[in-house]
C-alpha cells in the first residue's frame, strides 16, 4: 500500500510521483554525488509497444549496464527506459518545473541488484529502483531519438516487439548532469513505492514531427479498431512532507 504512518499528523501519507518541483524550495544538498553512467551499448535488446508507451529493454542478466553513486548506495542494473507525452506539445512531461511543462519526460529504469536478486523484488522496497527522469524540450530533430523512432512502425500495435540491439544511452542524455532528487512512486500501475527519482535539470531536445511519431503508437492490438496512444503522462501528487534534494546550489 505503502502508506506511511506520520505520528505527528496521526494520518496516513503517499509518496507518490510525479510531483512538481519548486525550483526555490529544493534544498542543496552538498553530499550528493555526481551521478555515474556505465551503459554498455551491446545490452540493449528490443523495443516492446506495452499498451500505454513502448519500453526499450535491456538485458538485464547481469551488471554490465548500471547506474551508480550520486544518491545512491551502491549500483543499480539499468532494465528499460520509455517516455511519455501529452496530446500536444504543450503537455507531456510528468514531473513540472515550478508549474512549467514539457512536450515529453524520458524515463530510465534501474533496479538495486546488489540489494534484491530480481526487478519484481526490488519494486517491493523503497530503496528498489532508481528512475532517471530527462525532460524534452521543442527544438532540433534529435538524432538519437530518430535511431528509436525509426522502428516504431514495427511495434505499432500493443504487444508487438521488434529487436533493437547497440543502442548509445549515452546521446539521451544532457551535458550537465546536475539533478534534483526526492523518495517516490512508479507514475502508473502498480505505484509501488519504490523509486529514488533524478530530474536531471538539463532537457534535450526533441522536434515536433518527432513527437508526432510516437502519437501514431495504438494502445489497440493488431486484431481490435485501432485507438491511439495520444498522451500517457500522470497528474501531478501532493508533495506533503517530502523535501527535494538539489546536487547543486
Ligand atoms: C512487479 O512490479 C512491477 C513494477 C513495475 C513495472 N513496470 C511497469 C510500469 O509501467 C513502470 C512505470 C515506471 S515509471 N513511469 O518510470 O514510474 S517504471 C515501470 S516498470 O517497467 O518497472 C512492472 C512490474
Ligand atoms: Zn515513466
Amino acid at each position: 500500500m505503502g502508506l506511511h504512518y506520520s505520528h505527528h499528523k496521526h494520518c496516513l501519507t503517499h509518496h507518490q510521483s510525479p510531483i512538481n518541483i519548486n525550483t526555490r524550495t529544493a534544498k542543496y544538498n552538498p553530499s550528493l554525488k555526481p551521478l555515474k553512467f556505465s551503459y554498455d551499448p551491446k545490452t540493449a535488446k528490443r523495443i516492446v509497444n506495452v499498451g500505454h508507451c513502448f519500453n526499450v529493454e535491456f538485458e538485464d542478466i547481469c551488471d554490465k549496464s548500471v547506474l551508480s553513486e550520486g544518491p545512491l548506495d551502491g549500483h543499480y542494473r539499468l532494465c528499460q527506459f520509455h517516455f511519455h507525452w501529452g496530446s500536444s506539445d504543450r503537455d507531456g512531461s510528468e514531473h513540472n518545473i515550478d508549474g512549467h511543462l514539457y512536450p515529453a519526460e524520458l524515463h530510465i529504469v534501474h533496479w538495486n541488484s546488489k540489494k534484491y536478486t530480481s526487478f519484481a523484488e526490488a519494486a517491493k522496497h523503497p530503496d528498489g529502483v532508481a528512475v532517471v527522469g530527462v525532460f524534452l524540450k521543442l527544438g532540433n530533430t534529435n538524432p538519437a531519438l530518430q535511431s528509436i523512432i525509426e522502428n516504431l512502425d514495427k511495434v505499432k500495435t500493443k504487444g508487438k516487439a521488434c529487436p533493437f540491439t547497440e543502442f548509445h544511452l549515452n546521446g539521451l542524455l544532457p551535458e550537465d548532469l546536475n539533478y534534483w532528487t526526492y523518495m517516490g512512486s512508479l507514475t502508473t500501475k502498480p505505484y509501488f513505492e519504490c523509486v529514488t527519482w533524478i530530474i536531471l535539470q538539463e532537457a534535450i531536445t526533441v522536434s515536433s514531427q518527432q513527437l508526432e511519431q510516437f502519437r501514431r503508437l495504438q494502445c489497440t492490438s493488431e486484431n481490435e479498431n485501432p485507438s491511439f496512444i495520444l498522451e500517457n503522462h500522470r497528474p501531478v501528487q501532493p508533495l506533503d512532507h517530502r523535501v527535494v534534494y538539489s546536487s547543486c546550489p
